[in-house]
């Protein structure tokens, strides 16, 4: 592993019985980054976290994890400097956030004084620290499972599916306590289902599909290499101008003021000073393709091949 990589997987696969689950990924994490590792339901991104957590073996390829080999003789060791939010995190209904916190912090083999930061960081302190779990909301058991991943500072973070269920302002807050950590230096690693709430959080996006990895890059590459085309609002001053304006691309009069157009990459800038220079033209917005249209055509392409 070169400096700076906390986690480097090569031709890295998983096979339960007949069943692949993983097959021959090449994954490099770094420190200070934040990747979210994207698939449908059953692409194989719990597996790949299994693996880097040593709970289970990889049937070929190799994998280290901040310099060791998951599954080996250090594995005990290795798991202190990782944390680990599972996606359906279940805490001891009868416990407080501020015990069950304690409980965890001696299994990881930690002094509890850190407890009460952590738990403030998470936005839990004061009252919302002493309450029996099982009267906790599903955001507040969120964030206790993120305050419990974040025990003994972890390097690398393993998070599957850390937002599902969380109204908006806690996820925000969730992505800031993400932000600081990567900030800091932690690797995040985010599964995600959750595409389109991952734009402007994640550093790198990862596309898995059936167990390989269809696609990787930051959202611009990524963007690039689908070369989706971009579409174009445009609201016109009147019915009659939009019409106009229909008609000039090619497209059947509809009524109303707002006329969609679409083009290639590489045409949009052709396109927008031509719409600049047309009379009736109000408005207009430029759309780019979604991590969703994105996402969609790698694996369509995939499913294709
Ligand atoms: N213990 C196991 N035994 C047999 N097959 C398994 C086992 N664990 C996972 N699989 C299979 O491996 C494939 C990948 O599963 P995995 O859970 O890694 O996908 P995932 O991307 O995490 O899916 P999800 O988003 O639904 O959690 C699936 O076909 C799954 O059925």
């Amino acid at each position: 592993m070169t400096p700076g990589e906390t986690v480097a997987a090569r031709g890295l696969s998983k096979r339960y019985g007949r069943q692949d689950a993983v097959i021959g990924v090449d994954l490099t994490l770094h420190a200070g980054e934040c990747v979210a590792l994207v698939g449908h339901n059953g692409a194989g991104k719990s597996s790949l976290i299994k693996l880097m957590l040593g709970l289970t073996h990889p049937t070929a390829g190799s994998l280290r994890v901040l310099g060791e080999d998951p599954a080996g003789a250090q594995a005990a060791r290795l798991r202190q400097r990782i944390g680990f939010l599972p996606e359906n995190v279940a805490f001891h209904p009868g416990m407080s956030g501020r015990e069950c916190l304690d409980f965890y912090a001696r299994l990881k083999g930690l002094p509890t004084r850190d407890t009460p930061a952590l738990l403030a960081r998470v936005g839990l302190e004061h009252e919302a620290a002493d309450r029996r779990i099982g009267t906790y909301s599903k955001g507040m058991r969120q964030r206790l499972g993120l305050a419990q991943a974040l025990l003994g500072a972890p390097r690398l973070l393993l998070l599957d599916e850390p937002t599902t269920g969380l109204d908006p302002a806690l996820r925000r807050s969730f992505y800031a306590v993400i932000r600081d950590l990567r900030d800091a230096g932690t690797t995040v690693l985010l599964c995600s289902h959750a595409l389109t709430e991952l734009e402007g959080q994640a550093d790198r996006v990862v596309v898995m599909n059936r167990g390989r990895k269809v696609a990787e890059g930051c959202l611009d590459t990524l963007r690039r290499l689908a070369d989706l085309p971009v579409r174009l609002r445009v609201t016109a001053a009147g019915p009659e101008a939009a019409d106009r304006l229909r008609d000039r691309h090619g497209l059947p009069p509809a009524g109303g003021t707002v006329v969609e157009l679409a083009c290639a990459p590489s045409d949009k800038l052709e396109l927008l000073r031509h719409l600049l220079e047309t009379d009736g033209v109000a408005d207009l917005q430029v759309l780019q393709p979604s991590l969703d249209e994105i996402y969609a055509h790698f694996l369509t392409r995939e499913d294709a091949a």
